[in-house]
């Protein structure tokens, strides 16, 4: 990990004290000037991420040659070269080459235009750099890929660390660093102490940060000593490629896919076997065997999957809302039937406003609301907070007066965080002649009610009033905050939580925060949507009750925090799935809620924006965030809307409904005219004294159906595909592909009665031309799609059935040894057609 800067005997940027590691990178706290980055960036090359580096095209073409169809494909091929049956490797090889390349220029194009997207909603980092040698130094954001070594950074809650960097200073400082080491719980970090061993080097140092890990709380400023390729993360991803767990799209589509896989190796023998036991057919049968073999893979499936899921990506980013991060996730996002949503700024508008202020004997009392206004300036200047919370910024708001002309300056301060939900400010009067001596420190402590009544010294019926009293407060929509003091004689050792009890209750404030507008319409949308949302919240639970309530949310009981914590994972499962607002959640508890409704089998989308929600949308199958929600939350997302509105997400789960409609379509139309073929060809095979098709008929059939297959990625779904969550469900798939493909066999069939009179030629000519017709009829009637079907569609439809009709006349026709069909045929074939066409149409409307 050690990257030397210089080839000299200078000390690695991992290892010596600050001095020596800025004096090695040529840097000083006042930062880079921006031609020195300018002349660094040439010579280190960009801070790419890693995993971000695009596929190239060869590499994605040789991925897709290890998709599980294509291996499969090209192991029939190879047989078919062991057989020296060179057409059917032949054409074996235009299809895997032709899907392959397809697959690998969609892929590549979808990758283009979402890395394109992820470019809008990319994390910046906050440097410090000089214009030039003289001038004072300036904070500015860059994108991360502009960093250089020796770049000065500021670290916040909810940054994502963009470099490995060596701190120069940190404040209560803590990051997440589960990328890294897998360890979940936040890890302290410090500027180097002039104690510590300078040569240590390793991942537990404590004054280094690394790229990959996340703020949680503090704030911090290092020199970036690696970038790109050369950061920790970058080598621990070299040796361990991270992989994301399966999620509802690979369990389902990769479901399909393994069934038909089997289905596929088992049906080759059987053709082999029946032909030997029947027939007394010996291995003359075997590419045969393979071609049906083939006729049954749904090849192009990777492309579809992969064409609808980006149409479906590139509609929402032409309306500038939603930006999906990974293609997958779309298809998710319309699987879900749960999404949970954190209140504030969700359904709330996150404006709070002052509402009251009172003592703790109930009586109005601006003195609550000026103690409260000294905390939150404090904490707000030496927690070094870049944003002030909303909470907070309301209480300065509402505070009558000058501020600065409180006489209080700031000693220390103990910001919230996430799971932590309140926060202190400590005081001083500077010049106070009472405590010039001695000194005076005073707590002033601001937060949910519980927690600061918990530390207050109180007795217990009057804690019982002051939580009857917030509750009443909450209960009415409001945000409460509790506001308490204590004074202690002046120290020099820093404030910690253990300092925060035997308080003296100060009084209440009561903020008001209306709900957004547009968040009730948007709930009925998603109910009607047959989508189910739950709230996930840091705040009370009365508030969050009356909230919902506003909304038209039938909230029920809320589900505290503590509750979930004295339940174990199957009572959360049940408990969950009965519960529509869980309060005063910590990140854990958000997270546990996720998982056990997935545990309770529904598909779960979770949608929130602070670092407290991390941890949730990690948990969830689809993870939603605004666009300005904390970096982590974004980068964590798999879906960025541009704002945090509900309308948007809705909209965005019926385009990934309609992707899966199309996906589904074409599932549906290829298994059950390939499966109608496969038991037509098997049962013909030991009817006729000849091969019912050739190998290479069967393969340039399937080349056929292909081709216009592709057309169904570009189908607009109806409105019935956007009612309900859509999963593609390979049992109900299964059923139908069983129930068409008999109705298509019995097609066949028929067809087999017409074309008995004819010879083997005329024989393979008709079944070809019925086959086409028949799957142009088959796409026609068993898409999802509204009417009148995309142009697209009917070309592709079209050009089907002309093929059908005109290549067993043609010299191609002739090289595959068919022979011209005679006239009368095509009079039996279209009232085969007709017939068919009915019980089709009768089938699908049951
Ligand atoms: N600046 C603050 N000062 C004091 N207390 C705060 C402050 N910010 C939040 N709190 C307390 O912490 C609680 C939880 O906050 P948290 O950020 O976890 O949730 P939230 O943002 O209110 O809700 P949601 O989870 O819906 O976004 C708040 O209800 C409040 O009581
Ligand atoms: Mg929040």
């Amino acid at each position: 990990m050690v990257w030397a800067p210089e080839p000299s005997a200078a000390p690695g940027p991992g290892t010596g004290t600050t001095l020596q590691v800025l004096r090695a990178l040529a840097s000083g706290p006042r930062g880079l000037t921006e031609a020195e980055a300018e002349e660094r960036i040439g010579r280190y090359g960009e801070n790419a991420l890693p995993g971000r580096r695009p596929a190239s095209w060869p590499h994605r073409f040789a991925r897709s040659l290890r998709d599980p169809f294509t291996a499969v494909l090209l192991g029939l091929g190879v047989v078919s070269a062991l057989l020296a049956s060179w057409g059917t490797a032949l054409v074996i090889c235009v299809l895997v080459t032709v899907s392959c390349v397809l697959r690998a220029t969609g892929e590549h194009r979808a990758d283009r235009s979402a890395a394109a997207l992820r470019e809008l909603v990319a994390s910046t980092a906050t440097v410090r750099r000089r214009a030039t040698d003289t001038s004072p130094p300036a904070v500015r954001e860059l994108p991360v890929d502009q960093l250089v070594p020796g770049d000065v950074v500021l670290l916040a809650p909810g940054d994502l660390v963009p470099a490995d960097l060596h701190l120069l200073r940190a404040r209560g400082l803590t990051v997440h660093e589960a990328a890294l080491t897998g360890e979940s719980a936040p890890v302290a970090k410090t500027a180097r102490a002039a104690s510590q061993d300078p040569a240590a080097a390793g991942l537990d140092l404590p004054h280094q940060c690394f790229q990959g890990s996340s703020v949680v709380s503090g704030t911090g400023t290092g020199v970036v000593v690696a970038t790109g390729r050369r950061t920790l993360l970058s080598g621990a991803l070299a040796r361990a490629p991270r992989r994301r767990p399966p999620g509802p799209f690979d369990r389902s589509v990769n479901g399909i896919a393994w069934t038909l896989i089997r289905f596929m190796l088992l049906v080759a023998p059987l053709a082999l076997v029946a032909g030997a036991l029947v027939r007394g057919r010996g291995l003359e049968t075997l590419p045969f065997a393979v071609a049906v073999a083939v006729g049954l893979t749904p090849e192009m499936l990777p492309v579809i999957v992969t064409a609808s899921l980006a149409r479906g990506a590139a509609l929402l980013a032409r309306g500038g809302e939603v930006v999906v991060r990974r293609l997958p996730a779309l298809h998710d996002l319309g699987a879900a039937d749960v999404l949970c949503v954190d209140k504030t700024g969700t359904l709330t508008e996150d404006r709070p406003v002052l509402a009251l202020a009172e003592d703790a004997a109930g009586r109005p009392d601006d003195d609550v609301l000026r103690w409260a206004a000294l905390g939150a300036l404090w904490t707000l200047h030496l927690a070094e907070l870049p944003v002030p919370d909303a909470l907070d910024d309301a209480v300065l708001d509402a505070c009558p007066g000058d501020l600065d002309d409180l006489p209080y300056e700031g000693v220390d301060a103990l910001p919230c965080g996430p799971g932590r939900r309140l926060a202190t400010a400590v005081v001083r009067r500077p010049g106070d002649p009472r405590f010039a001596l001695a000194g005076t420190h005073t707590l002033v402590v601001k937060g949910a009610p519980e927690d600061v009544l918990d530390r207050c010294a109180l007795d217990p019926a009057d804690r019982e009033r002051h939580r009857q009293r917030a509750a009443g407060l909450a209960a009415e929509g409001l945000r409460v905050l509790a506001v308490a003091r204590a004074e202690r004689p002046a120290r020099e050792r820093p404030y910690t939580e253990a300092d925060e009890h035997d308080l003296t209750f100060t009084g209440f404030l009561a903020l008001r925060d209306a709900p957004a507008p547009g968040a009730a319409e948007a709930l009925a949308g998603l109910a009607r949507h047959g989508v189910t949302v739950k709230v996930l919240t840091g705040d009370h639970p009365g508030t969050a009750v009356r909230v919902c309530r506003e909304l038209g949310l039938a909230p029920g009981d809320a589900v505290t925090g503590d509750r979930i914590d004295a339940l174990d994972d199957a009572a959360l499962v049940r408990l969950a799935a009965t519960t529509t607002v869980f309060a005063r959640c910590t990140p854990a508890h958000k997270a546990r809620v996720v998982t056990a409704l997935r545990g309770a089998g529904h598909t779960t989308g979770f949608l929130g924006d602070g670092v407290n929600d991390l941890a949730a949308l990690h948990a969830a199958d689809v993870g939603v965030c605004p666009r300005d929600g904390v970096d982590v939350a974004r980068e964590a997302a798999d879906v960025v809307l541009a704002a945090k509105d509900l309308t948007a997400l809705d909209r965005a789960i019926v385009t990934g409904r309609r992707s899966t409609a199309n996906i589904g379509s074409y599932l549906r139309i290829t298994l059950s005219s390939n499966v109608g073929n496969v038991i037509a060809m098997l049962a013909a095979g030991l009817m006729l004294p000849f091969l019912p098709m050739l190998p290479a008929q069967v393969l340039v059939q399937n080349l056929f159906f292909d081709a216009a297959q592709l057309a169904l990625a570009f189908d607009r779904p109806g409105p019935a595909a956007a009612a309900a969550p859509a999963v593609l469900r390979p049992r109900a798939l299964l059923r139908f592909v069983t129930g068409f493909g008999l109705l298509n066999a019995a097609a066949d069939v028929a067809t087999f009665a017409v074309l008995a009179a004819g010879d083997e030629g005329v024989f393979h000519a008709g079944w070809f031309t019925e086959n086409l017709l028949t799957q142009a009829m088959v796409m026609m009637l068993l898409r999802a799609g509204r009417l009148p079907a995309p142009g697209a569609l009917r070309a592709a439809v079209a050009g089907l059935a002309v093929a059908g009709l005109l290549l067993p006349a043609s010299p191609v026709g002739a090289a595959l040894g068919m022979a011209p069909l005679p006239l009368p045929y095509y009079g039996a074939l279209g009232a085969v057609l007709v017939v068919y066409g009915c019980a089709l149409a009768v089938a699908r409307r049951r």
